[in-house]
């Protein structure tokens, strides 16, 4: 935790809870990109040792009813980790079973002489991006999180609170992992190229840092595609948007020049592209939206609002339903819509 590059009063709260010895169960939320799986980790190393850093990949499988549903999990001798979204409808199950399996197995001494001095009486379960799971597998999540409390804790990261229920929300300790600035990320990322020798220019390092919208991870990448394109760095150097961006910027233009179903249709089958090679959603929708926006930036602001109205809209229709591409595309008809209206009020026909 000492080694955290920033949000350091968090680390420092964090540290001295679990050197109190216990911890409750804790939900670690903020947007992506933030720390959170980090802090996790560390927090993890804090309390068990460097075991916990031992870790196995394996394919568990599930009985549910008469068909089976296998999730990769990551584990140690103290704690496990895994995606429970990964079980699609059969979350609810995959999560009861598992607690219960993990609860049920005695946690291990956490020397490796024996030493039970720093003997932990409870294993930890990490699960990540719980805001996916469905309703009645949170439900089943709170039954479990009582049920076993004595034998394992509960370590939650997700991006929106909002979508985790309440009664999980009161039964732990909720932590916010804030995205860090741009200026702390322009820190990280020079600590970065310093430990990998490479020299960074700082008018880069707050260009990539100011690009990446308070995400780390996408800066870093970045940083690692810019060194594998271009290097040495041009100092006064450009930041090279990533494709699927540049391609978002496309389809904004495409809606932007031409509102008719044909144009709705060649859209459509961008979207699917994009969805195809795992771009999610809400970073689609996002994208665009800024996009659009920025195409809008000489456009009445009335006009903007009611731009940003709809984005919000649609994107809650698409969390709350299954087929993202239906929401995306109603977004992209009613924009047409709203655009070639404003085209016609402001022009005539
Ligand atoms: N304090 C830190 N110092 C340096 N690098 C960090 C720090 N915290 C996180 N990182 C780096 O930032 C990246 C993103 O971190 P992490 O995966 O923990 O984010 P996250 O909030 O869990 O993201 P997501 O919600 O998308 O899964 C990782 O590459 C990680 O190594």
């Amino acid at each position: 935790m000492d080694q955290l590059d920033y949000h350091m009063e968090l680390s420092q709260s964090l540290k001295a809870m679990v050197n109190r010895g216990d911890f409750p169960h804790i939900l670690f939320y903020g947007p992506s990109g933030a720390g959170k799986k980090t802090r996790v980790l560390a927090l993890l190393r804090d309390i068990y040792g460097p075991a916990v850093e031992k870790v196995k990949v394996e394919h568990k499988q599930f009985k549910v009813g008469s068909t089976t549903v296998e999730i990769p999990i990551l584990s140690s001798a103290h704690h496990l980790e895994l995606n429970p979204g990964d079980a699609g409808n059969r979350d609810r199950d995959v999560v009861q079973e598992l607690i219960k399996e993990i609860a049920a197995s005695a946690p291990l001494p956490t020397s490796s002489s024996g030493d039970t001095s720093d003997w932990k009486p409870f294993k930890v379960v990490v699960l990540n991006e719980v805001d996916n799971l469905s309703k009645e597998a949170q439900h089943a999540l709170r039954r479990t999180m009582e049920k076993y409390i004595t034998t394992c804790r509960i370590m939650m990261t997700c991006n929106n609170a909002c979508r985790v229920i309440a009664p999980i929300r009161s039964r732990c300790l909720c932590v916010r992992v804030a995205a860090p600035s741009a200026a702390q990320i322009a820190a990280v990322l020079q600590a970065t190229a310093r430990k990998e020798a490479v020299t960074l220019p700082p008018l880069l390092a707050e260009k990539l840092a100011a690009q990446a919208h308070g995400n780390l991870r996408k800066a870093l990448l970045t940083l690692e595609a810019a060194r594998v394109a271009q290097y040495p760095f041009d100092p006064k150097g450009e930041v090279r948007q990533a494709d699927w961006e540049a391609f978002i910027d496309g389809v904004a233009a495409d809606c932007v020049r031409e509102q008719s179903p044909r144009k709705l249709g060649e859209v459509r089958n961008k979207l699917y592209d994009l969805l195809a090679h795992c771009i999610p959603p809400d970073m689609i929708m996002e994208r665009l939206t800024r996009a659009l926006l920025v195409k809008l930036k000489h456009d009445p602001p009335l006009l903007q609002m009611e731009v940003l109205h709809h984005a919000a809209l649609y994107e809650v229709r698409m969390i709350s339903g299954s087929k993202a591409i239906f929401h995306l595309e109603a977004f992209i008809a009613k924009f047409m819509a709203v655009y070639k209206r404003h085209l016609f009020t402001s022009f005539g026909g």
